[in-house]
């Protein structure tokens, strides 16, 4: 049994999803089966036959429940029962979307963490693609053999298959195709189970409403709120009391297509506006005071220098004045103003000195830190821009105070989206006002209304490392070198406050660009970060950089971060993760990061000096204990040399570092975190096939170095990278992206 006293969990773990979109071939075959991942549990799910019994194993009939518990005779895993509902478990879920389409998921749940059967819902049709808000989200479960699933008791107890439908009514050939896809190596199976659906389905003008709603376009494009009325036969015909319900959702959507118009209608105003004029919302530029024109982020630098010189002074001087001069540092205003100071462009002095007039003053209107607002109090303090970046819990905007020149982050979480997990939230902020580091994301302050959190942030304006990696591949020794010295510096500071963040992936690590074209990371997003005082034991993270020890369930702690680090190194040197699944199954994928062999393969690697990979290998030590610390990653002689290496090297004007987010953003690979540009396993075959594109490569990276050294503008070949949508035809997918090794450079 699991530990209780052991669980210091303050925040719910994330469940993390591989990418599990299917185009189902008019005649569902085994093939159809391929690029699908599960979440499995590590070695676990080979140890335990009888619970978690691969998919296609499952023999004719008989639900979990009708199977008789069996115990393990090895008692391996000593804290659970094997066919414990508390034990994490593995399920699939698909999700028919017409007849050719499905969507297909396997999730690894805790099943202490899940507290709602409706977060529950909700979470396993925001993994299938459907978020809260989407007409297509899952409103019904069902069992393979068509028991619909009410409650979380149920969900645990029944199955490790379930199909998913919205509001409208599946056709059997729909369930055919879902059947098919979860046994397909037993058709007499799936034909037993579809004479049941057969009955299920059969439509009968019967008097309470199934759920489902025959009058509703299969795609599921139309919101209709859901009449959950279960074990009943499913309904043709749509009851007169349902009508005002109708009406009034139609006119939801009346309403929802005049947003729509409304918007276009503001977007169109803005393409028209001129040039380098910041973009704002129309409908909040009457709100507030009129915005001054952008000029002076030099401002700050002058003022914190209290007037005795004007060259830029470090943070940690402005930082050091700033207490001289009596003012407390962690103020919001100052906080405010020595970000500014990291700002470069210089501009006249004058106007620098009032506009700091004017923003000081400011910051008294702001709405009260961390207290309940309106939303006109946020409208009338806030403009908000442009999204810079959006997550599963919230949206990033551009932002400035009104009246004040200086841009910050927008963070704002719906709380529609977080059901439930409000404490990540609030465990983000608490723990973010705790923490001033140049490495961390700063936090100035938050509000809340009836329906978001906002946060107010430094913005880091380059994009996060994700969308980086995805533009450039693969980074320099001592690029990867200055990136990996900072994550450390973050480390080292979070951990010494004994806070592991529990997330590190590019994704969470931010670019921030200078002036002088280098550049720094800085860590965000502290939703999954806690405390650690004693072991932890709870399953959370995601898939390519978790640790072994997390999935071991051993009790874990801050180390976990400094594994996630080292599959960060790995990545920016070669452009792939070090644990790799070749069919991305997750099963596999665990096993091996418990195994924690790495390969440096030739030749991906022959490149690269033994120094860093020592390194990799010095993090990515599967006992935490002899797994280096932050501070002694800090110290380590290549991380010093080539980082130092870095600090000097002159950066080329074309480097490619400021990416195109739109990629990324739209095709919502980050949010699976895709690695698509990993290399099949088989890399014989593969050394074999990019033996030809390395040596044209090697001519080209010659090519480039030249053309940097004559200043010529010429993109660098060291992007490997292409990224290539599938499913574009398909209305009911979104797209896919898969991002490829491509035969030539660029
Ligand atoms: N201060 C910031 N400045 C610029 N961009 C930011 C900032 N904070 C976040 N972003 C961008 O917004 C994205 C989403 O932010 P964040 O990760 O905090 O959201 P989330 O919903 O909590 O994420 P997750 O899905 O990991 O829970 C980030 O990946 C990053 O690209």
């Amino acid at each position: 049994m699991w530990s209780r006293n052991l669980v210091q969990e303050t925040a719910r773990p994330k469940w993390k999803v591989a990418d599990q979109r299917t185009k189902l071939p008019a005649c569902p075959n085994a093939t159809t089966r391929h690029g699908l991942s599960s979440y499995t549990f590590g070695s676990k799910i080979l140890r335990c036959p009888a619970a978690y019994r691969p998919l296609e194993k499952v023999v004719n009939g008989q639900s979990r429940l009708e199977q008789p518990t069996q115990r393990r005779a090895s008692g391996y895993h000593g804290r659970h029962e094997e066919a414990s509902p508390v034990r994490p478990h593995i399920v699939t879920v698909i999700r028919p979307c017409g007849e050719h389409n499905l969507r297909k998921i396997s999730l690894l749940l805790n099943r202490r963490a899940v507290q709602t059967y409706e977060l529950l819902m909700a979470d396993v049709s925001e993994a299938l693609g459907f978020p809260c808000w989407h007409s297509g989200r899952v409103r019904r479960l069902f069992s393979p053999a068509g028991q619909e699933i009410h409650s979380l008791s149920e969900f645990f107890h029944f199955s490790n298959a379930f199909l998913a439908f919205g509001i409208s009514r599946p056709s059997i050939s729909e369930v055919q195709a879902a059947l098919q896809e979860l046994y397909p190596d037993n058709p007499s199976y799936c034909d037993s189970l579809l004479r049941l659906w057969e009955r299920i389905l059969k439509p009968k003008a019967a008097k309470t409403d199934s759920g489902f709603h025959d009058d509703v376009p299969k795609d599921d494009s139309v919101t209709i709120q859901p009449k959950a009325n279960h074990l009943q036969p499913f309904r043709t015909q749509v009851r007169p009391k349902d009508r005002g319900r109708r009406e009034r959702q139609r006119g939801e959507r009346d309403n929802r297509e005049d947003r729509r118009a409304h918007q276009s209608q503001a977007k169109e105003e803005r393409r028209t506006d001129k040039k380098n004029e910041p973009v704002y919302c129309l409908s909040c530029r009457g709100a507030g005071p009129p915005i001054p024109p952008i000029v002076n982020k030099k401002s700050a630098k002058l003022e914190l220098n209290n007037n005795e010189s004007n060259t830029p002074l470090s943070q940690d001087d402005i930082m050091k004045n700033l207490s001289q001069i009596k003012n407390d540092p962690n103020t919001l205003q100052n906080k405010i103003l020595i970000l500014g100071a990291q700002e470069e462009p210089p501009v006249e002095e004058d106007m620098a000195k009032t506009e700091m007039v004017e923003q000081k003053d400011l910051w008294e209107r702001l709405p009260p830190d961390g207290l309940h607002v309106s939303l006109e109090e946020i409208q009338h303090c806030y403009d908000i821009g442009g999204v810079v970046g959006d997550g599963n819990f919230a949206v990033v905007y551009e932002c400035r105070v009104r009246g004040c020149t200086q841009k910050f982050a927008m963070k704002m979480v719906d709380k529609a989206k977080l059901q439930g997990r409000g404490h990540m939230i609030q465990n983000e902020i608490a723990l973010l006002r705790s923490l001033a580091h140049p490495r961390l994301v700063q936090l100035l302050c938050s509000h809340h209304t009836d329906t978001h959190v906002y946060l107010l942030m430094e913005l880091v304006a380059g994009g996060d490392l994700f969308d980086a990696i995805a533009k450039c591949g693969k980074f320099s020794e001592p690029c990867s070198a200055r990136m990996i010295r900072d994550i450390s510096q973050a480390l080292e500071y979070i951990h010494n406050k004994s806070i592991a963040h529990r997330d590190i992936k590019p994704e969470n690590l931010l670019v921030q660009l200078h002036s002088d074209g280098s550049i720094n990371l800085k860590l965000a997003d502290f939703g999954l970060a806690m405390v650690v005082t004693e072991p932890v034991f709870t399953v959370c993270g995601t898939p390519t950089y978790v640790a072994p020890e997390i999935l071991a369930e051993t009790g874990y702690g801050i180390a976990v971060d400094v594994w996630a680090m080292g599959v960060i190194l790995f990545v920016l040197l070669s452009g792939f993760p070090p644990f790799r699944s070749p069919e991305r199954n997750q099963e596999e994928l665990f096993h091996l990061i418990q195994k924690g062999e790495v390969h440096f393969l030739s030749p991906y690697w022959d490149h690269v000096s033994e120094g860093a990979k020592a390194l990799i290998s010095a993090l990515l030590k599967v006992n935490p204990s002899v797994r280096l610390t932050a501070s002694q990653t800090l110290q380590n002689s290549w991380l010093l040399h080539a980082a130092a290496q870095s600090d000097q090297e002159e950066v080329p004007e074309n480097s490619n570092i400021i990416i195109n987010r739109k990629d990324t953003l739209r095709s919502g690979c980050r949010k699976r975190g895709i690695w698509g540009n990993q290399p099949k396993l088989d890399i014989k075959t593969e050394v074999a096939q990019v033996a030809q594109s390395e040596e044209n490569r090697e001519e080209s990276t010659n090519k480039y170095r030249e053309a940097n050294r004559n200043n010529t503008d010429m993109q660098t070949p060291e992007r490997p990278l292409q990224v290539r949508e599938i499913n574009k035809n398909s209305h009911m997918l979104e797209v896919s992206v898969l991002v490829q090794k491509a035969d030539k450079p660029e």
